[in-house]
Parts: structure tokens; sequence; C-alpha cells
């Protein structure tokens, strides 16, 4: 088909809404909000869960399922944890054309709907550590505007949910945690992202503190949550009456944790890679990771050329490296490279009768497109070691954008005008909660208000004296703000 009709730089917004579907990783669907995954998309997905999944049972985690639906009741159950969020609170009234006796709510998260049974299954110190977690879906009825992967009424995501005896022992799984979504970001989708702590007013207000692992999108200057690990202390024990009798024969309230990643991070590695030309695939997470495309030529042994094709699939297959062939006789080569371009796939290789006489490849790269030939004797090392470059390349050419936006401030005026650049603001902050309300009230507009995106757990040195940017009383930590999604 076409190239893109919008470019990355000119039209942000319209060209990740066409390079989504012209890459085939979404359709767009009859109701707001909601979108189809298609396979290319799922396959990423998948990727990631398998790490994922992996690493969480090492740690002795165990996958479990819970109902979808919650009853209203225990919702409420605890104040300040819903109420800001009610409004975006899916309900299902009617079965059939019947009312029902009660609503029933979809879950936008699961705590209240696992809580009462956590209460139920942990009588002593015996049974802890509990830890859960479910990949599934969620419901939030977001009213902002939808976009594919960022911000949809229905994600999947997976929810971690686990207690513990001893504070020690939460605060520690919270880093562990957030250090598999590290991994995920930076080792999978090449997205560099920024560890750190979220304020008082943007941490999960039921929780006792939230970690989180903070992207950025040079092309809008906002800030991304990319996933969170929060510490919930005693609160939800407290309310759901989730005790233990600990080793002293006394009875005590666990300490809990919950974390999640969701399917926005295939839209934030989307957004951080993509070209004018269509997506671009990491090779960690590529569905395939090489297209191998036959260019016969009249009648020069287009036999000996398909073969070619068919064995170098077969024996990059072999060495556990996803390739597949273009061998659509309806398609002209030039047609297959700009379609495999446009939906990302990292390596291309060609083979035409030149390349079948000199027995070797002609492989060119997705990332700045680069030819190589390669002799068939070493096609699998070289292969290999082009993926490993293209995803090294991936990484430090974002980590290099994204440093660029990055904007140190001292004053209030600094930051407005870093603000107005689409900067990634780094500014010495008092940490007072209405300090930050004030920033937002400052900054409020069509654009939306600047916030605390976290305050990074890398602080840079912070001297004696420095002062607030904002507020002017003294400064007590580095913080990230920005715009964010
Ligand atoms: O979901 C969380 C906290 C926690 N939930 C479990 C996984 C980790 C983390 O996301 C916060 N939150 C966000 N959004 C909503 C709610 C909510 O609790 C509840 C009601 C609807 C919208
Ligand atoms: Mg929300």
């Amino acid at each position: 088909g076409l190239g893109l009709s919008y470019k990355k730089d000119e039209n942000f917004g319209e060209w990740y809404s066409e390079v989504v579907v012209s890459g085939e990783m979404i359709e767009y669907y009859d109701i707001s909000g909601c979108y189809i995954l298609r396979p290319w998309a799922m396959s990423i997905w998948e990727i990631l869960q398998t790490f994922f999944d992996a690493e969480i049972k090492k740690m002795k985690i165990k996958n479990s399922y819970f109902p979808l639906f919650v009853s209203p009741a225990v919702l409420q159950k605890e104040k300040d944890h819903i109420e800001g969020f009610a409004p975006e609170v899916a309900w299902v009234t009617k079965s059939g054309d019947s009312d029902l006796e009660v609503p029933i709510a979809i879950r936008p998260t699961s705590e209240t709907v696992m809580y009462p049974y956590f209460s139920k299954w942990i009588r002593g110190h015996r049974d802890l550590p509990l830890r859960l977690n479910q990949w599934c879906n969620v419901v939030r009825w977001e009213f902002s505007n939808p976009t594919p992967f960022i911000r949809s009424r229905e994600f999947l995501w997976q929810e971690g949910h686990t207690a513990f005896a001893t504070k020690e022992e939460a605060d520690e799984e919270v880093l562990d945690i957030l250090e598999l979504y590290r991994r995920i970001y930076e080792e999978f989708l090449a997205v560099p992202v920024s560890k750190g702590k979220k304020s008082e007013l943007e941490k999960f207000a039921g929780g006792l503190y939230t970690t989180t692992v903070e992207a950025f999108i040079p092309n809008t200057g906002r800030g991304i949550q990319g996933a969170t690990s929060h510490c919930l202390g005693q609160n939800f024990a407290k309310m759901f009456e989730i005790n233990f009798e600990n080793e002293k024969g006394e009875k005590a309230m666990v300490w809990q944790n919950s974390w999640a990643y969701t399917t926005r991070t295939i839209g934030v590695m989307i957004m951080t890679h993509g070209d004018d030309k269509g997506l671009v695939l990491p090779p960690k997470v590529a569905t395939t990771q090489v297209v191998v495309i036959p260019v016969p030529y009249k009648d020069a042994n287009t036999q000996g050329i398909y073969d070619a094709c068919a064995a170098t699939v077969k024996s990059l297959n072999e060495s556990g490296i996803r390739a597949e062939a273009d061998f659509r006789d309806n398609y002209s080569p030039g047609w297959k490279y700009s379609h495999w371009e446009m939906k990302g796939v990292p390596l291309r290789i060609e083979i035409g009768p030149k390349d079948l006489a000199n027995n070797q490849v002609r492989a060119v790269r997705r990332d700045n497109g680069a030819k190589t030939d390669i002799p068939v004797a070493n096609l699998v090392e070289q292969v290999n070691d082009v993926l490993d470059s293209i995803q090294q390349n991936l990484f430090e050419t974002a980590k290099q954008k994204r440093e660029a936006c990055v904007q140190v401030v001292k004053t209030w005026d600094e930051f407005a005008e870093a603000l107005g650049q689409k900067k990634l603001i780094l500014a010495p902050w008092c940490d007072e909660e209405d300090v930050e309300k004030e920033v937002k009230t400052r900054t409020k507009g069509e654009m939306g208000a600047a916030k605390t995106l976290c305050s990074p757990f890398d602080q840079p040195e912070l001297p004696e004296g420095t002062l607030c940017f904002a507020s002017g009383k003294p400064a007590k930590k580095w913080t990230y703000w920005g715009r964010s999604y």
C-alpha cells in the first residue's frame, strides 16, 4: 500500500493514529475508546508476558484469576481509593431486558475483589507471604482523549497483589518488581525510563507510596507513566481486616503491595521508535525479526532463488531467530520492501541472482537503512550480530533524544520557558503539596497543566541552600516535572 500521509515531526497525533493501523497493530472499533489488538500487536504483548511471567514465577508469585464483576458494597469500601475514580467505573445494570436487583461494577482494578479473600485466607504467619498475580483486562470509562495502547477504556495488564508480615519484605518486593518494569522498557522495548517515587499528590491515594518508571515522548514533550509498583502499607489491611497471628501470638495487620504494567507499553515503544516509513520494532519484541524477500530477475534461476530464501528462513528459525519469507507472487519486491518497513520488521534479507551466484544475501537494517552483504556461511552469526546492534542502536538513540530534552531549572521563569519548549524539566523542589498544586494551577491551559512525574531515585547533588524553583523555600529533592499523558 501507499506510505503514511502524516509525518511524525509535523503531525504527531495523526501520524500515531495512522501508523498503528497501517502497521496492522490496531483496528478501530465502533465503541469509542475501545480498539482491536491484531496479531502484530498481540504477539508483542505475549513476548513481554512470557518474560514477566517467568520472572515472577522465579519469585514464587502465583497466577490466579478473580471475577470480572465487583459488588458495589465492596467497591465502595475503600473511600479515598474510590471517590476520585468513581466516574470511571462501568456498571452492569441489566440482564436481557430486566433490570438487575443491584447493579454490578466491572473491575477497574482488583484490590476490592481480592482483599476480602486475602482476609479469609490469611490467618497465621505461615500463610505469609501471599503473592498473587493475574493477567486480565480492566475497564475504566476514561473521558479524556482515547489513544490506542496509551489510553483506552478497556486494556490488558497484569496486576500483582502481595501480602507480607513485615514492611521490610514489602519494601524490597516493590523495588524488585520495579526493576522488572525497567527491564521490560529498556531491555525489550529499547525505551529509556527513569525510576523514581511519585509525589504524595500523584501517588495511588489508597497506598502508602508509589514507585514508577517514567518515560518521555520528545515529540509532544509529555511524560508518561510506564508502570507502577505501590506499597499499600496497612491501609487495605485495616479496611479489609487482613490480620494474622504473628510468631509472638499477637494479632498484626499485613503489609501489602500492588503493581501493574499494561498494553500502554506497546504504545510508548511505537511513539519512541516509529518513523515516517512506519513502525520500527526492536528485535527483542519483533514478531518477525527477519523477513526474507526473493528478488527474481526475468528467468534467471527463479527456483534457485526461492530455494535459497526457504533455506535462509530454515537456518535462521533453527537458530531461534523469528524469520519468515514473503513468497507472494502478486506483489513486487519493491512493494514488499515498503510493506515490511511499514510493519517495522528490524531486518530485511533480499536474495537476487547476484546474491545467489555469490552465495550471499543482502541484509538491510530498518533502523538506519544500512545494507550489508552476508556470506551464507556466516548467516546466523552475522544476523544475530546485526539484530543485537539494531536493539542497542534503538535504545541509545532514544536515550540521547530523551537526554537532549532534559532541562535543569532553578527559577520559575526558567521552568515556564522550558515547559513552553516541550522539555522534561528537572527542578529542585521543597516537596510541599500545596506548592505542587499551585504549579498545576499556574500552568493550566489547553495543553494541560504541568505536574510532578517522579522524584528520581538517582538524585543529582543538591547543594546546601538550593531553593525550590516555585516557592523559594529550601529545596528537599530534585524532581522531574512536565506535562503528561
Ligand atoms: O489501580 C490502581 C492501583 C493499583 N491497582 C492494582 C495494580 C497496581 C495499581 O494500578 C489505582 N486506580 C486507578 N484507576 C482507578 C482505580 C484505581 O484504584 C479504581 C476505580 C477506577 C479507576
Ligand atoms: Mg486513570
